[in-house]
């Protein structure tokens, strides 16, 4: 279980935000810059809260009282952000290999396995640059987990995508996260998307959270609480 409760001072607000995250899937919904991406960030050791403590199964990622501060590098925390950052002068098997330390036949499995999970065996020499939105996409989502993460941090991975590409991908992400049964966190403006991945969801508003709520997707129209 993931446990966070930190605050932080930003340019308009202090994001001050308490959760938890079994393994499943949370969703972070709010307007832009309600502070959602900040609080991935955090997780990620990419940005230092003022305050509190970030604890994944016991072990404390950051806590201000101890001045414990895991670097990004050790934490195990996946991050695919909204751009996908992945390196185009590379193809893309460099890229899903990129940043893990052993080839071994385990990793080599975890490879194949990926590759066939997300339908881009026939991709691997391809280059970035030839790639689509969707196959892009696919990618980093392969490279994301190459890195076997304890932590799944997605920040609208699906933005740039068609409709059909997107719900396609949003079956595939929730498969995925069923097999790896790891925390995936989630941030989407996108109610509908919200409602087909989410098991939890957390409404961020100007860096407060304002509810949260297991609902169910057909209860989960009525919230009024979104944005
Ligand atoms: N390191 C920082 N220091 C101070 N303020 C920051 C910092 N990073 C972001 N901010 C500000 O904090 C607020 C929250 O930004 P954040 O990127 O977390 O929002 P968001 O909810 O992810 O928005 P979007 O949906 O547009 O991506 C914004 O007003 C932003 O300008």
């Amino acid at each position: 279980m993931l446990q966070v409760a930190i605050k932080k001072k930003l340019a308009d607000f202090t994001l001050d935000v308490q959760f938890t995250v079994e393994n499943n899937i949370l969703v972070l919904i709010g307007h832009s810059g309600a502070g959602k991406t900040t609080i991935l960030r955090a997780i990620a050791g990419l940005l230092r809260p003022d305050e509190g403590t970030i604890i994944h199964n016991e072990c404390i990622l950051f806590s201000s009282t101890t001045k414990t501060f895991v670097p990004p590098q050790l934490r195990r925390v996946g991050y695919m952000f909204q751009e996908f950052a992945l390196f185009p002068h590379m193809d893309v098997r460099k890229n899903i290999w990129y940043g893990v330390k052993q080839h071994n036949h385990t990793t080599n499995e975890l490879y194949e396995r990926l590759l066939g999970l997300l339908h881009i065996e026939h991709l691997t020499t391809r280059f970035i640059d030839r790639l689509s939105g969707g196959e892009k996409q696919r990618v980093a989502l392969a490279r994301a987990l190459m890195a076997e993460p304890a932590i799944l941090l997605l920040d609208e991975p699906l933005s740039a995508l068609d409709s059909d590409t997107r719900l396609e991908l949003q079956a595939e992400l929730k498969k995925i996260q069923g097999i790896w049964k790891i925390p995936f966190i989630l941030v989407t403006h996108d109610i509908s998307e919200a409602k087909a991945l989410g098991d939890r969801f957390l409404f961020i508003k100007k860096g407060r959270q304002t509810a949260e709520s297991s609902l169910q997707a057909k209860e989960f129209l009525e919230c009024p609480n979104v944005g």
